[in-house]
């Protein structure tokens, strides 16, 4: 390096180290000294290592010594308060992932039926999408911390019922307990991690919290898959497991602070300069402090207080503009279909050959990992790519991936083994099951299976026979009904499918799906959410888009398997493969970046016309 290049290098680092200095003195609390001290050590020692490497440009240098000096000014604390409150996340991810395999020893124990299993299920989300909307309120009047404590308690109470339930009206109650805690907890969490971090590392922080969503599904289906050898109350540990990280979350929060924009708002504003300095460490909180106080003041004057919170988001164009997109993006995430697929994988696995029947549980909890790894892939991705690109890539590998899952079922559907054998039912009981000609017919319907052998690779001696009404993995009666010796005769029993040479295609649709939805499609929709409302309709857009992501994931869930008897598999992939494709156009129209721009300077972003508003991103 000539000697005017280090001279320069030298200088810039010193002046950045002088910078530091300087805002340490200006800074009032004395807390933030000892994270200042260590900046500008690390600095200091940066500065003598970088005149050291004659190799580096001066440019360079000075890009390595402010990325350090970004990364010393952000004190560990910020990453602490972010990991308590995704435990709500997680604990939204495990309530409702732990289901499914407590229903499975449920329904022998308690002897429910398909309503009360529907219910036990159902109450939960459409619990969650009451609670997410009355959220909104409560987090304006109270705060985000209050709303915490409230979701951490619920689930806490809610699981502490469950665990001691005896019959199945209590279970329902505690589901509905629970569920409300989902709501409160999924609009709550992300805005308070987005309101605290600093805005070069918000996104990464809030899309934590989506992997503690899929992290908590994931721990629910091993949970899932441990306790199902418990065939005695193995639910009750299942369903009350979660009462840990509650309680875990609720003593963390009992000292954990306030958000520092909330407190503003409110006029508390010595609190909130506490709070903010202790979130930013060595650096200088006046610029952002007067900034928010600012966009508050001026919001009032542009906006005005009057009214209530959502007629004046809908009259005030940027913030309609803002709550289109994020409804938008919460209603495409659920259309594209996400807990249909995690729904139904271990049959999708099981298509493809996979024959042991415990292992439906753990192929359940190997989706739950691909969703969970690939969100962490998203962590990762969403300060490099940005917010919008990310979402686009992700969205259209989603589409992509349904249309070979689609595929899939629609090869295996044309190719569906002819039905050969028709035994009469040893009740003389009427059963549709025994008319149908082709396994397409016998699989889409919910009451019968496939009881057949294998000549090389094809299927023949198939017959159409009523499930067992106790488990899905036998028939009720006839060759397949008892399964040690159906598997000693080299018979096999599908349940949900027909066994074709194209099942590998549904697979790798499957995997597909996962790889692409989980980093964008997955988080995008909360992140973006978290940060694109004014801080005074924060609470109620949130609320709105958690309500609306509620409210699409029932109707989904709820219509599947209707959807599927109407418009057999593929064709229900290949619609929500459709959503997915509206989903892009909207969101290529209508999303702009927001990565690195301070909460403040957001709602900019959507003063043009809605469909111009995705031309403020790089894409
Ligand atoms: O972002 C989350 C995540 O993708 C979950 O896996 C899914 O179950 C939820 O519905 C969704 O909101």
């Amino acid at each position: 390096m000539s000697r005017k290049a280090s001279d320069n290098v030298e200088y810039t680092l010193r002046s950045l180290s002088n910078l530091m200095g300087e805002k340490r003195r200006r800074q009032a609390d004395g807390s933030a000294g000892s994270g200042a001290a260590a900046g500008e050590r690390s600095l200091i020692a940066a500065e003598s290592c970088s005149s050291l490497n004659s190799a580096a440009s001066g440019g360079e240098l000075e890009r390595a010594a402010r990325r350090q000096f970004q990364q010393d000014e952000t004190p560990g604390f910020v990453y602490v308060v972010s990991v308590f409150s995704a435990l709500g996340g997680f604990l939204f991810g495990y309530d409702t992932g732990v289901v499914s395999g407590a229903l499975l020893l449920l329904k022998r124990e308690l002897n429910l039926d398909a309503l009360w299993q529907e219910l036990l299920v159902s109450s939960t989300v459409g619990a969650a999408a009451l609670s997410a909307l009355a959220g909104g309120v409560l987090n304006g009047l109270c705060g985000r911390r209050p709303c915490i404590l409230l979701a951490s308690g619920l689930f806490t109470a809610g699981s502490g019922v469950l665990a001691a339930a005896r019959d199945k009206e209590t279970l329902l109650a505690g589901r509905v307990v629970v569920g409300l805690g989902i709501g409160v907890a999924s609009m709550t969490v992300p805005v308070y991690i987005a309101e605290v971090a600093p805005p070069h590392l918000r996104g990464r922080l809030v899309t934590i919290n989506t992997l503690f969503i899929t992290g908590g599904q994931f721990f629910a289906s091993v949970v899932d898959g441990i306790f199902s050898y418990l065939a005695k109350d193995g639910w009750r540990y299942m369903l009350g497991l979660s009462a840990v990280p509650a309680v875990i979350q609720f003593l963390g929060f009992l000292f954990l602070p306030e958000s520092p924009r909330w407190l503003i708002q409110k006029g508390q504003t010595q609190r909130a300069r506490r709070i903010l300095s202790q979130m930013r460490g060595n650096q200088a909180i006046d610029e952002e402090y007067d900034s928010i106080k600012n966009n508050i003041e001026e919001e009032e004057k542009e906006v005005g207080a009057a009214g209530p919170v959502i007629c004046r988001m809908l009259t005030y164009p940027p913030t309609r503009r803002a709550l289109i997109v994020g409804c938008g993006l919460q209603m495409f995430q659920q259309l594209s279909g996400i807990n249909t697929v995690m729904y139904y994988s271990a049959t999708i696995l099981q298509m493809s050959g996979v024959e042991d029947d415990r292992l439906a549980i753990w192929l359940a909890a190997l989706t739950a990992f691909i969703n969970f790894i690939f969100t962490l892939v998203g962590v990762w991705l969403v300060e490099r790519m940005g917010r919008r690109k990310l979402t686009l890539g992700s969205l259209t590998g989603t589409a992509v991936a349904l249309i070979i899952l689609a595929s899939g079922f629609l090869l295996s559907a044309q190719v569906s083994p002819r039905i050969t054998l028709n035994p009469t039912d040893p009740s003389h009981q009427n059963s549709t099951c025994t008319k149908y000609s082709y396994c397409n017919g016998c699989m889409l319907d919910p009451d019968c299976g496939l009881c057949y052998k294998l000549n090389k690779s094809s299927v023949v001696e198939s017959s159409c026979i009523p499930v067992d009404k106790h488990s899905t993995m036998k028939a009720a009666w006839g060759r397949c009904s008892n399964e040690s010796i159906f598997k000693k005769e080299d018979l096999f029993w599908a349940y949900n499918f027909c066994p074709t040479p194209y099942s590998w295609t549904a697979l790798l649709g499957l995997i597909l799906y996962l790889v692409f939805f989980a980093p964008g499609m997955g988080p995008m929709p909360w992140t973006v959410n978290s940060e694109i409302y004014p801080l005074w309709a924060r609470s109620t857009g949130n609320a709105c888009s958690s309500g609306v992501n509620w409210v699409f994931n029932v109707l989904v869930s709820l219509t599947f398997l209707h959807t599927a008897e109407y418009l057999t598999y593929y064709g229900a992939f290949f619609l929500y493969a459709g959503f997915a494709a509206l989903g892009l156009v909207f969101i290529y129209g209508c999303l702009p970046e927001t990565k690195g721009k301070k909460l403040e300077e957001i709602e900019s972003l959507f003063e043009n016309r809605l469909c111009t508003c995705g031309s403020a991103g790089a894409f």
